[in-house]
């Protein structure tokens, strides 16, 4: 066995996070170094592999649920070590929102046998969305976890915020987890500095079973509709929809604006230029379970009325 160069880091992040803007900025201040990315989304479709697609990085792409969930692990560890051969100089995991890395260093270890080699890791970077955490942590676990097995706490979307809901936010973090560094991030930048340090002297919490599992894994569905819809009511879908979901992202074919990116978080709806794509698709990440089908469906029909496919 012998030590591989590649510094690995782990991106975690609540869902929405803005984990994804903050690795796009990484990949253009590491432009010209080796870069691999694994990128674990929960849905079916890979929307966040198609925004980092880029002629000099390689990716493999994990869907349909969290790497560090008993269903996804295997394969996880795989690709660790498909990887690993590959020498690159950093690699990224970019783990799904609902990701519980309460286990990453079991898999690191899992993958170190199998591949034979053994990776340079850095650290686990939690993203925590300054607009929504206080919110999430209250109800959901994985959040709690996210911060709990971190090195580095990446405050996203500061330019949303007041100081006052920084500092709440910097307590909470303090609270779960006393002893990770802490840095602010807004409109998506980061100081790259941290790529220099040793995160891993802000270890806190011993390593446990992930909370993932496919019992406690949130519904998601996609949509898919052909032709071109109005922006307005695109947006009057969303607004009544967002309450009852924890995302939702994807590509749509606006009249106004040609191809968009569609991004919901909480009450924001973000849209963003894109690429053409054959459909429109939209991905959802239910907070009411099933129920949210028949939500999507009266809504659309209410706002868009256009003809439209559901898939789980
Ligand atoms: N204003 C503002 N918006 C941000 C910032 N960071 C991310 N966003 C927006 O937040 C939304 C979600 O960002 P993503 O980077 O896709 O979040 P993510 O953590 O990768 O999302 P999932 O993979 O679905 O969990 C998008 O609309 C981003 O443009 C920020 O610093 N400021």
């Amino acid at each position: 066995m012998y030590r591989a160069d590649t510094k690995l880091y782990v991106l975690t992040g609540f869902l929405g996070s803005g984990k994804t803007t903050v690795l796009l900025k990484l990949l253009e201040i590491l432009k010209g170094h080796r870069i691999g990315i694994i990128q674990n989304e929960f849905g079916k479709l890979g929307i966040d592999g198609t925004i980092l697609r880029n002629d000099e990085i390689q990716m493999v792409e994990i869907n349909r649920g969290s790497i560090f969930c008993s269903c996804l692990k295997l394969n996880f560890v795989q690709a660790l070590a498909e990887m690993a051969a590959q020498d690159f100089e950093y690699l990224f995991v970019e783990s799904s929102g609902w990701g519980d890395p309460s286990n990453v260093q079991e898999i690191l270890e899992a993958a170190k046998i199998v591949s034979g080699k053994e990776y340079d890791f850095r650290g686990v970077i939690c993203f925590v969305d300054a607009v929504n955490f206080l919110e999430q942590v209250k109800e959901e676990e994985t959040a709690f976890r996210q911060l709990k097995h971190c090195h580095l706490a990446v405050i996203t979307k500061t330019d949303l915020v007041g100081e006052k809901q920084i500092e709440k936010v910097e307590e909470k973090i303090r609270e779960i987890n006393p002893v990770c560094e802490m840095k602010t991030s807004a409109n998506g930048e980061i100081d790259d500095s941290f790529l220099k340090k040793d995160l891993l002297i802000y270890e806190w919490a011993e390593g446990e079973e992930t909370t993932n599992s496919v019992e406690t894994k949130p519904k998601s569905i996609f949509m898919e509709y052909d032709g071109q819809i109005d922006r307005q009511k695109l947006n009057e879908f969303l607004t009544v929809i967002a309450p009852d979901v924890h995302r939702v992202k994807g590509f749509c074919n606006l009249t106004e604006t040609g191809w968009t990116q569609v991004d919901v978080v909480g009450t924001l709806i973000d849209y963003k230029e894109s690429e053409a794509f054959e459909k429109s698709q939209l991905v959802f990440i239910s907070k009411i379970g099933p129920m949210i089908i028949k939500k999507i469906l009266s809504a659309w029909q209410e706002y868009v009325g256009t003809e439209m496919k559901l898939r789980n």
